[in-house]
């Protein structure tokens, strides 16, 4: 006999949801649903209305339209207090006259030994046993942060809600603090929804990004997904970087770039005879050692370089390409192998799979 498969209920599904403040509209059809033990991230540029969704998720916002269900519970309407849920912000929120177990143990009920174990529990968790009767002006940034996950997971709650919590952070910390937070989320299996507007922050800590711009989503994925299929021209630009090229499409899948003729990933559809516009990744195009006149290469004039720690970025004019002003990475040993000044000619290379445009708006 055929069963149906038994779906498991998502612990957070957001449907229709939107928001208003007087006329200006903040989220628009918000759908989402979160799985037990996932670590989502809303990411986008200021004003997106990320902030916004968490804290309608929080009921720290008033949902007018749509739902929220959490483990298939309707908590649309629900007070903060009535949700089950710990939350971290971006300034620290500690409480500055409490020591460290008691802005710990502030949410905890019940008797002073279990408080007291629970609190021992969650210093070790955080890495910061001895440091309980500190103060939070005694402590780091990066530890009052610490201290502040601790708080919000005093009570297992099934959900755990971050808002920037690192952007407060110097850089050496915070990349630090990515990894001891993710580590921590897996461990507990605590389902997460974390604010950023910070790209690598999302791409290596997220199971799934929620890619959003002025109030909408436009892409949700996973971040090999969101780098490498973007769904839109906004997904591409706002996570890495992109080369836009203006060229004519000649057929579904083939465009004239200047002189040359290009052929493009086998998934598009462009629109033959008319203008489009190609992406490609920095790190997809290729430098070659030595010049060869074949398909998709064409020399290229090296006009600046800049070291980035681990590797460098070119910009490169290739005059047969329209005059194209590439932006091209090269790892140490490429430009070791290269021996080239700025000002000298390289052969390029734009591998033809790598070549995608969002003419006619479609995901392609
Ligand atoms: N209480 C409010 N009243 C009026 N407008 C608001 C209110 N809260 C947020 N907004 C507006 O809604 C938009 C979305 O704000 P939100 O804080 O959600 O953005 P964000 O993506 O989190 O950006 P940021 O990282 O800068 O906080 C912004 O234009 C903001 O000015």
């Amino acid at each position: 006999m055929m069963r149906e498969p038994i779906l498991a209920v998502p612990e957070l599904a957001l449907s229709g949801i939107s928001k208003q403040f007087g006329a200006f509209t903040a989220l628009k059809n918000i759908d989402l649903s979160v799985n037990k033990g996932e670590f989502v991230c809303l990411l986008g540029p200021s004003g997106c209305g990320k902030t916004t969704l968490l804290r309608m998720i929080a009921g720290l916002e008033r949902c007018e339209q749509g739902q929220i269900l959490q483990t298939g519970r309707d908590i649309t309407r629900a007070s903060p207090a009535q949700r089950d849920y710990g939350i971290v912000f971006q300034s620290y929120a500690l409480f500055p006259n409490l020591n460290i177990r008691d802005n710990i143990a502030y949410g905890l009920k019940g008797r002073q030994e279990d408080k007291q174990r629970r609190v021992d529990e969650l210093l070790e968790l955080i890495g910061l046993p001895g440091l309980d009767r500190k103060y939070p002006a005694q402590l780091s940034g990066g530890q009052q942060q610490r201290v502040a996950l601790a708080r919000a997971l005093a009570t297992s709650p099934s959900l755990l809600l971050l808002d920037e919590p690192l952007s407060a952070l110097d850089a050496q910390v915070r990349e630090h603090l990515r990894f001891e937070i993710k580590a921590l989320q897996q461990r507990l299996n605590v389902t997460t929804i974390m604010v950023t507007h910070d790209q690598d922050e999302a791409l290596t800590m997220a199971d799934r990004i929620v890619v959003m711009n002025h109030g909408v989503i436009e892409q949700i994925g996973t971040p090999e997904q969101i780098y490498q299929q973007p769904a839109s021209r906004f997904v591409a630009d706002f996570v890495g970087h992109c080369n836009w090229l203006n060229a004519t499409a000649n057929g579904p899948r083939s465009v004239t770039l200047g002189q040359a003729e290009l052929l493009t990933s086998p998934e598009q559809n462009l629109p033959v005879g008319k203008p489009c516009e190609l992406f490609i990744r920095p790190e997809d195009i290729e430098l070659l050692p030595t010049w060869a006149a074949e398909s998709h290469t064409a020399l290229g004039k090296l006009l600046h370089r800049e070291l980035i720690g681990s590797i460098y970025r070119l910009r490169v004019a290739v005059a047969q390409w329209g005059g194209v002003e590439l932006q091209i990475v090269a790892t140490h040993r490429e430009m070791a192998n290269l021996r080239i000044d700025d000002g000298q000619l390289i052969p390029v290379r734009i591998p033809p799979g790598r070549l995608r445009s969002f003419t006619n708006g479609a995901a392609l």
